[in-house]
């Protein structure tokens, strides 16, 4: 059976890449306001894997964007101890001018790190993706799934400390529902590879998906957030299920997601 964390205690805050306080984000104003989040209380330790489920529009989008940098809460703070978190989305978003490598080394060309550093680590990027010697290829010469290892390569390597501000602090990964645009059987394939890479780099990742299997299959901890507003609502502890144990845990998260669903639409 899994554990539902009730009241996760909090490790010191200085060890928390994402910690976030009440946070809230509404969008627009007065009568017309949509309130995406209200009263978000979540935080992220060294190195774990936390999977973010809910309704869709329950903000998990939102709050990405938030941890993110790319908007600002309305309500509540959010404190960030991490180097700059990097995103892997659902599309991935390559710039279709640059080679593979070329677009890994971008955001290392953006934080000013020497070309010949840049190339090394490009390379060293593209064996983790398993891309060795791919990378010449443009993003059209690529299959989704091809795409999507380039991307997270591109993030790795946006999120790795190098020698700017944020050298030094653990590692970020924020990723969208990266494989829901992928074929089953090249989602199941960097489902696996996504584990490997986390387990050999160590980074925290932060990842939303709808789908509850893949939230207990590669989370440590899975969190459930309310319809909109999104508040999180429940979380389990599902680090390391695997068996009966895996399917029981996918079944109780899914049981209280339909709850929180049904609710809503009440
Ligand atoms: N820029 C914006 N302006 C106005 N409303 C917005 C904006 N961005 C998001 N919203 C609203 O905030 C709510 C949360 O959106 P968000 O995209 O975060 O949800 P989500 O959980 O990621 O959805 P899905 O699972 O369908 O991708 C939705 O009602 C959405 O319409």
């Amino acid at each position: 059976m899994t554990a539902t964390i009730e009241a996760r205690q909090a490790v010191t805050a200085a060890t928390q890449p994402v910690r976030f306080h009440q946070v809230g984000k509404a969008f627009g104003q007065g009568r017309r306001a949509v309130v995406a989040l209200d009263q978000v209380d979540l935080e992220v330790a060294v190195g774990e894997f936390v999977c973010l489920v809910g309704a869709s529009g329950c903000g998990k989008t939102t709050l990405l964007n938030l941890v993110a940098g790319l908007d600002q809460p309305t309500a509540g703070g959010i404190e960030i101890n991490s180097s700059r978190p990097a995103v892997v989305f659902q599309e991935a978003a390559l710039m279709p001018w640059l080679t593979a490598a070329g677009n890994i080394e971008l955001p290392l060309r953006m934080a000013g790190v020497p070309k010949s550093v840049r190339r090394t680590k490009a390379a060293e990027l593209l064996e983790l993706v398993r891309l060795g010697g791919l990378g010449d290829k443009r993003p059209h010469e690529l299959s989704g799934g091809m795409r999507q290892r380039v991307a997270l390569a591109r993030a790795l390597a946006s999120t790795t400390d190098h020698t700017g501000s944020g050298a030094g602090k653990p590692s970020l990964l924020l990723m969208d529902e990266p494989f829901s645009a992928l074929d089953a059987i090249t989602r199941d394939v960097l489902q696996g590879e996504l584990l490997r890479i986390w387990q050999a780099t160590g980074t925290a990742i932060l990842f939303v998906t709808h789908d509850v299997r893949e939230a207990v299959r590669l989370g440590q901890r899975v969190v459930l957030l309310s319809s909109r507003p999104g508040r999180v609502v429940r979380q389990w502890d599902v680090n390391g299920l695997t068996g009966p144990a895996e399917i029981a845990a996918v079944d109780e998260v899914n049981a209280a997601l339909r709850q929180v669903i049904s609710s809503h639409a009440a």
